[in-house]
């Protein structure tokens, strides 16, 4: 049984506002699921459906097996929710909180053991009015833990945290998926994402445009990757031959510095025996796709955009303009 599947799922808000398009989507149970996209993409939308925040225009989800719309008791039971900016009671305690989810849940969970986890144990009897953005998350994280729940559904949850918190919550989210616990989770920077997921789904104008790992994405996208090679001393161009190395699509060579530019990541390792039998190496820099290239090809930011079975960025971008970004 998945623990997310949405078939078909649209969220129109008015005439004008497509939020959420037709979305399919499978997240198997005991997944790390990173579900991106930038902003207005329609992250938040989804996941409200799923929640039953928001009913959805058309199609169906199920979470955990459970209807979204028709069972929410029973998903309530079983999963933990952090939404996008948690509403946190000022006056209550960080203890009070999580002992509050508890008793809705009519769980026996070990409050102190759960604020431990999330970092905020020495600051469990203050108010939660008095607590920063940073902590105000690490509670939220922390009420979503009670239960032990079978499934995590986190919107941004790594907003408002410092790197430390962001390292904490990915150590967290890892040693939750080793217990068997499946965790999908919203973000709108591909490279938080890489470190903890499985897989990913990346939404843009509410469609999914890619669904993959990040390391199938990247060999899906451009794959072109830039190799500079120092050399020892200056080298004539034409006895360097740069260019007729297979997959080589360009390469300048300035005194004893060759920039090749590789149509894949694996030239980049012919490039640097073929110099190596030709002059003397002294240093190699090299570069691929960055995350954030990749992330832009797929949301449309580029002019090179990689094929995607599940839809392309060029679709996005060709749909009627009452699709709002
Ligand atoms: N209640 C609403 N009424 C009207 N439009 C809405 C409503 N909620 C969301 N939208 C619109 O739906 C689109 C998708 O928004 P959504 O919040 O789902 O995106 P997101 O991917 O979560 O973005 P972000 O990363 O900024 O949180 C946006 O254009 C947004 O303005």
């Amino acid at each position: 049984m998945p623990a997310i599947e949405t078939t078909a799922l649209t969220k129109r808000y008015g005439e004008d506002i497509l939020a959420v398009d037709g979305l399919d989507l499978t997240v198997e149970e005991g997944e790390i699921f990173g579900f991106l996209g930038p902003n207005g993409a329609g992250k938040s939308t989804t996941i409200n459906m799923l929640l039953d925040f928001v009913r959805p225009s058309e199609g169906r989800a199920t979470v955990l097996g459970y209807d979204a719309q028709d069972e929410t008791g029973a998903i309530r039971e079983r999963i933990g929710v952090l939404p996008e900016g948690a509403t946190l009671y000022e006056r209550l305690t960080a203890r009070e909180h999580v002992e509050w989810v508890a008793d809705t849940k009519r769980s026996t969970t070990d409050v102190d053991a759960i604020l431990d986890r999330v970092g905020i144990l020495e600051d469990a009897d203050r108010a939660a009015g008095g607590f920063s953005k940073g902590m105000r998350q690490r509670l939220g994280l922390g009420m979503a833990l009670v239960g032990d729940p079978d499934l995590l559904i986190l919107d941004e949850p790594s907003s408002g945290l410092d790197p430390n918190g962001i390292q904490d919550m990915r150590q967290l989210l890892r040693e939750e998926a080793e217990s068997g616990t499946t965790v999908f989770f919203s973000s709108h920077i591909l490279s938080e994402v890489e470190a903890v997921c499985d897989r990913v789904g990346i939404m843009n104008q509410g469609r999914l445009v890619a669904l993959d790992s990040i390391a199938t994405l990247r060999d899906e996208a451009t794959g072109e990757a830039t190799i500079e090679v120092e050399l020892a001393s200056p080298a004539d161009p034409e006895s360097l031959a740069v260019d007729s190395i297979d997959g080589v699509r360009g390469a300048t060579v300035e005194d004893g510095a060759v920039t090749a530019v590789c149509e894949t990541p694996g030239v980049k390792v012919d490039v640097v025996r073929h110099l190596d039998q030709r002059a003397t190496v002294t240093d190699i820099l090299s570069s691929d796709t960055s995350l954030e290239e990749l992330f832009n090809q797929y949301t449309g930011e580029t002019d090179a955009l990689p094929g995607d079975e599940v839809g392309t960025p060029d679709d996005a971008r060709d749909r009627e303009p009452e699709v709002i970004a």
